[in-house]
């Protein structure tokens, strides 16, 4: 098949180099011009573990192709993807901007049958805005062709998106068209040739279904987040209790790990824009907002520990911060816990020296320049560089090099024996054997006061 998919963001560049790599002929489109310019020679905007050989080979095969033309991708194909931003307004509602900016573009250009797919996460009725926006060009230009609009929002974990989207859970397909639902069909057979995992539903319903699954699985950290802080206070080492009741198969495993606050492009906004959405019909969304309190506090979490431990004034300490991004495998660190610890720590005047494997570009884009300026924020070469004469370490990113580190080599390098995990990845026991001071999630080695 012959497709257009619109944006190069992480959902945009993997859906379409993804089914490039299942032999559809895909052009991607961006209106950012450098980054259209980069992907052509082979530069990606982003760090996504596998994106870079499938779009190098793809492009090899020419089968994958950027522009910047709208105009001449539509010519060519008859399956257009919506894959542009959506993010929050000031109000928390989402930015729909983008997404009808893309639509009238389409309208404006659209001269054959074709199916608009909608891949952005977008409120309710959404497809609905899309499909009059569409309209309403092609009425001012006095044509009549035939259309439709398709949900079809994504579920892929950045850090893991190749992966998700070649092997996903399942798909939803939002679809009131048997021709849209039967090309829908075809174009993910390729995906599900070990068993169907395809859902049809309305429309209104799968532009509900990715709110919902972002929000439910924001919940589940939400609560376990509260668990461990109740731990914190009962002295109960909320590990044991994580495996407790993820071994529950009701309950599982997943998404119940404890730390300091979810982050990234998308549970912020998307909780918020689904409370937004709550209100916006008379409805009071108690659970979810409670959701979002708890991550706010859960952020501030690590920074409560420090200033348990040296007090309010942190003048004269530095700390060594293992991670930036919001998790790993990602250089991206928005809405990072790494960025509201740092705030709190800089503005109480302590000096950080971070490390994280791929995000110091990011922490560029992302984070003040005075810091780097004044030298309030240093970025390390390497893990054990960071730790050199620090007060202790803050880890807030679970990269895979921090899960195993030479704790003999650490117990050297920082001026104290001291851990500060924002991740749970160290067992307090060991830790306390070694001679560290530690103090993880609703766990720590060390007794709190009666
Ligand atoms: N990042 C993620 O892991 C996931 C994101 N989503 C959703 O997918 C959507 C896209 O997210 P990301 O890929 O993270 O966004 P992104 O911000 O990384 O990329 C969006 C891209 O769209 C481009 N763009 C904006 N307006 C355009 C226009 N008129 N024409 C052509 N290109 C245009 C921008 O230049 C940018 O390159 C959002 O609604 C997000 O909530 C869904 C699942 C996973
Ligand atoms: O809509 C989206 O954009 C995507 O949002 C999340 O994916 P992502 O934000 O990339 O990453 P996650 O692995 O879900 O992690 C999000 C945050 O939750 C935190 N988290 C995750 C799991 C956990 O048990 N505990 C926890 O604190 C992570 O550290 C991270 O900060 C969803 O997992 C995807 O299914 C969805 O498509």
């Amino acid at each position: 098949m012959q497709l257009t998919v619109v944006g190069t963001g992480y959902v945009g560049l993997v859906t379409g180099a993804c089914f490039a790599e299942m032999g559809n002929e895909v052009t991607c489109v961006d209106i950012d011009e450098r980054k259209i310019e980069n992907l052509k020679r082979g530069i990606l905007p982003i760090y996504e573990p596998g994106l870079e050989t499938i779009v190098s080979g793809n492009v090899s095969a020419k089968r994958l192709q950027f522009s910047t033309s709208l105009q001449d991708a539509l010519a060519a194909s008859d399956v257009y993807f919506i894959a542009v931003g959506t993010p929050p307004n000031t109000d928390g509602s989402a930015d729909l901007r983008y997404v009808l900016d893309v639509a009238r573009d389409i309208g404006r250009y659209l001269s054959h049958y074709a199916i608009i797919v909608d891949k952005s996460t977008v409120p309710v009725g959404t497809a609905e805005r899309v499909r009059e926006a569409i309209a309403a060009e092609l009425q001012a230009r006095g044509v009549d062709i035939p259309f439709d609009v398709v949900s079809n929002p994504e579920f892929l974990k950045e850090g893991d998106a190749v992966a998700d989207f070649m092997r996903p859970d399942r798909v939803i397909v939002g679809c009131d068209s048997d021709t849209a639902r039967d090309r829908m069909r075809d174009l993910y057979a390729t995906f599900m040739r070990n068993h169907e995992r395809l859902l049809f539903m309305s429309v209104r319903a799968a532009e509900m279904t990715k709110y919902a699954a972002n929000a439910m699985l924001a919940t589940k950290i939400s609560f376990i987040n509260e668990i461990a802080n109740l731990c914190e206070r009962l002295d109960v080492d909320v590990e044991s209790v994580r495996r407790g009741i993820g071994s529950d198969s009701r309950i599982g495993y997943s998404f119940i790990y404890p730390g300091c606050g979810y982050g990234g492009s998308c549970f912020p906004k998307d909780v918020k824009a689904i409370i937004r959405m709550a209100d916006d019909c008379g409805f009071e969304p108690v659970v979810l907002k409670a959701v979002e309190a708890r991550n706010e506090q859960q952020k501030q979490l690590l920074f409560g520990h420090i200033v348990r431990e040296y007090g309010n004034d942190l003048k004269g300490r530095r700390f060594a911060l293992w991670g930036l991004a919001f998790k790993p495998g990602t250089d991206d660190m928005r809405e990072a816990s790494s960025i509201v610890l740092l705030n709190a720590l800089i503005a109480a005047g302590a000096r950080v020296t971070a490390y994280d494997p791929v995000a110091t570009q990011a922490a560029h884009a992302e984070l003040p320049e005075s810091w780097f300026k004044s030298g309030a924020l240093v970025l390390a070469n390497d893990q054990y560089q960071a730790l050199e004469g620090a007060d202790a370490l803050i880890l807030v990113t679970e990269w895979k090099p921090f899960r195993h580190p030479d704790f003999e080599r650490m117990g050297r390098l920082l001026k104290e024996p001291r851990i500060f995990d924002g991740r749970n990845q160290y067992d307090p026991q060991r830790l306390g054997e070694a001679g560290f001071r530690y103090t993880g999630i609703g766990r720590s080695n060390i007794r709190q006061p009666e």
